[in-house]
């Protein structure tokens, strides 16, 4: 029997192994600094994960106050190194996943806050996850492509906006990326002002494509569901595929390192995404692991 203080409630949870550590903070009482989260992200000293999803109610959060008449839940989420980004397509599942899990709402379908604005998750029959991912933005000019360097290899990348930026590069071999370990070169930097997440593909078939990313503040991930709505909509156009200027819906199965997911971007702009979701474990941190003024836990008391 352990009799260590009880300390604050973390689940773990992933989808297409895009995964993340679960911080619920219903009154938003917590503000985790960039070193605690890359501390609870870190995979040999912490909990580890993609990100951190911290699960606050909107009204409790300044940046969720305005969206608080349409989603009661914010997903606060935070990169692998502790950065703060706009929108995660495979933390929106897994935080719907954890609001049903949490008993925290029984309708199967939710509207969640995002820094993008407000996403809908829908529970499907058999378990998936699909997300309103909003419409893509394709800026113009000179922010509409960029070249991405790995090592001596070069390719030109369409710039997709899915709420946060994207670079999509398509290549011949996924292999030719080399091991990621370090950020891909993209210029120029003034195409992303805030830093990109790139993305490389190759074709698997008709309207399949399989993808490695190198996510922009946690580094090569095994799938990245903006990403690969951004690499979906990036191949549409290539195939000559306008799903708004056709009047037809377009689906394109997306492989990641981590599995599959499927996409539709529909006659009306909107991009929605299916996939997998999954709660894999819930605890407790242990209070002299992570300094509680490190997260400002009042909870922790
Ligand atoms: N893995 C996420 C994207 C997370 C944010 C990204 N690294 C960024 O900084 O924009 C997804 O599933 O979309």
């Amino acid at each position: 029997m352990s009799t260590a203080p009880a300390g604050l409630p973390f689940l773990k949870g992933h989808g297409t192994e895009n995964d993340f550590v679960i911080l619920p903070d219903p009154d938003g009482a917590l503000a985790p600094t960039p070193a605690a989260v890359a501390r609870l992200c870190d995979r040999r000293a912490g909990v580890g994960g993609d990100g951190l999803l911290r699960v606050v109610r909107s009204d409790a959060l300044p940046e969720g106050r305005t969206l608080a008449d349409e989603a009661t839940w914010f997903m606060d989420y935070r990169n692998a190194d502790g950065s703060v980004a706009e929108m995660c397509g495979n933390g929106v599942r897994v935080f719907a996943r954890f609001l049903w899990h949490a008993g925290l709402t029984d309708d199967p379908m939710v509207a969640v806050g995002t820094r993008a604005g407000v996403r809908w998750a829908r529970r499907e029959a058999d378990g998936g996850v699909t997300v309103g991912m909003g419409r893509a933005g394709l800026p113009s000019g000179r922010e509409a492509t960029a070249t991405v360097t790995v090592g001596e290899r070069h390719w030109p990348a369409l710039h997709v906006d899915m709420g946060n930026p994207h670079a999509v590069a398509f290549v011949e071999d996924l292999a030719h990326a080399g091991p990621l370990l370090d950020a891909p070169g993209v210029a120029p930097a003034a195409a992303y002002p805030h830093g990109t997440n790139v993305e490389f593909v190759v074709d698997r078939g008709p309207a399949h494509v399989a993808l490695r990313v190198h996510e922009r503040g946690s580094g090569e991930t095994r799938s990245c569901g903006t990403g690969a709505c951004a690499v979906m909509v990036a191949a549409a156009r290539r195939d000559g595929r306008d799903p708004v200027a056709d009047g037809r819906d377009a689906t394109y199965t997306v492989d990641v390192p981590g599995g599959r997911l499927v996409i539709t971007e529909r006659a009306d702009g909107e991009v929605e995404m299916t996939g997998p979701a999954v709660i894999v474990a819930e605890g407790s941190l242990d209070p002299s692991w992570l300094d509680p003024a490190e997260l400002r836990a009042t909870a922790l008391g």
